[in-house]
């Protein structure tokens, strides 16, 4: 992913219209309740220039509530960057569970796995640096894979979204809850194109054109939810 500097825009403020009540959000429900080494991995990717790629905590908070509702066990996350999403699976679904992990960049995570670490969860996660299409692809050449996935974290390329849709509509059970993030881009879903930062074009067509397609999905009941930069919330219907 290239890093897009300072065209970013910072979803949280844009998508409530308010910096300090996104503020009273974190300071009032999130904060006081994020487990420790959660915000370890925080402050040690806080520094990093692509620091915003990091899971937003109030996206994470809900994601845990998501998980423990389903009894999550046996996840798949596409896009880890440093791991914040990673460890809070982690840290919520239980001793034996396991998290299939995909990331195309192997070092990003490595900042984040001395917390990973130290926090006893490491035994859970199977990080596989690859691009995620072919390792979905490979996970459903084993039949044994297909419907047995309870819950999928999607934060990587808005292009491949639809694909890596069709793949995790295979792997994940009836009933099974797919995330998908960033499904507001920032708010420029409903921006003129024109004001858009050129670089932040492809993908806000790419998510335009996602979130169209997974209204008519048959397959799924969906949620929107204004949570951090945009979360849809797909659960399997059959
Ligand atoms: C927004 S970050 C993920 C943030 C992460 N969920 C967290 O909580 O910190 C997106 C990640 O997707 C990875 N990525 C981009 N394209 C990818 C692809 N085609 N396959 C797998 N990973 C990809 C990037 O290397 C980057 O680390
Ligand atoms: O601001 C962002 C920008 C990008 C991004 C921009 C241009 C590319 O060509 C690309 O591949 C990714 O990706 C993000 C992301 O994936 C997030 O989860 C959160 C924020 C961003």
């Amino acid at each position: 992913m290239e890093n897009t500097g300072k065209e970013v825009i910072r979803p949280n403020a844009v998508l409530l219209q308010s910096e300090d009540l996104y503020k009273y959000i974190l300071e009032t429900s999130v904060y006081p309740r994020e487990p420790k080494p959660l915000k370890e991995l925080r402050d040690a990717t806080a520094n990093h220039p692509l620091a915003f790629f990091g899971t937003l905590p109030d996206t994470g908070q809900f994601m845990a509530m998501l998980l423990k509702l389903v009894n999550a066990k046996k996840t798949i996350e596409v896009g880890v960057f440093t791991g914040y999403s990673l460890l809070l699976t982690a840290l919520t679904i239980p001793d034996d569970g396991k998290i299939t992990a995909i990331d195309v960049n192997r070092k990003s995570y490595e900042i984040g796995l001395p917390v990973i670490q130290k926090a006893g969860v490491e035994h859970k996660i199977n990080f596989i640096e690859s691009q995620a299409l072919p390792i979905l692809d490979q996970l459903l050449e084993n039949k044994e894979n297909e419907g047995s996935f309870d819950f999928a974290f999607v934060d990587a390329d808005k292009d491949n979204y639809w694909n890596y849709h069709e793949r995790l509509m295979k792997l994940c059970k009836v009933g099974g809850i797919i995330i998908y993030d960033n499904t507001l881009w920032g708010g420029t879903v409903v921006w003129p194109e024109e004001s858009v930062p050129k670089p932040k074009r492809p993908q806000r067509l790419s998510t335009i054109k996602f979130n169209e397609s997974m209204a008519a999905d048959p397959r799924v009941d969906i949620s929107l939810a204004p949570l951090g930069d945009g979360i849809k919330i797909c659960r399997r219907i059959n």
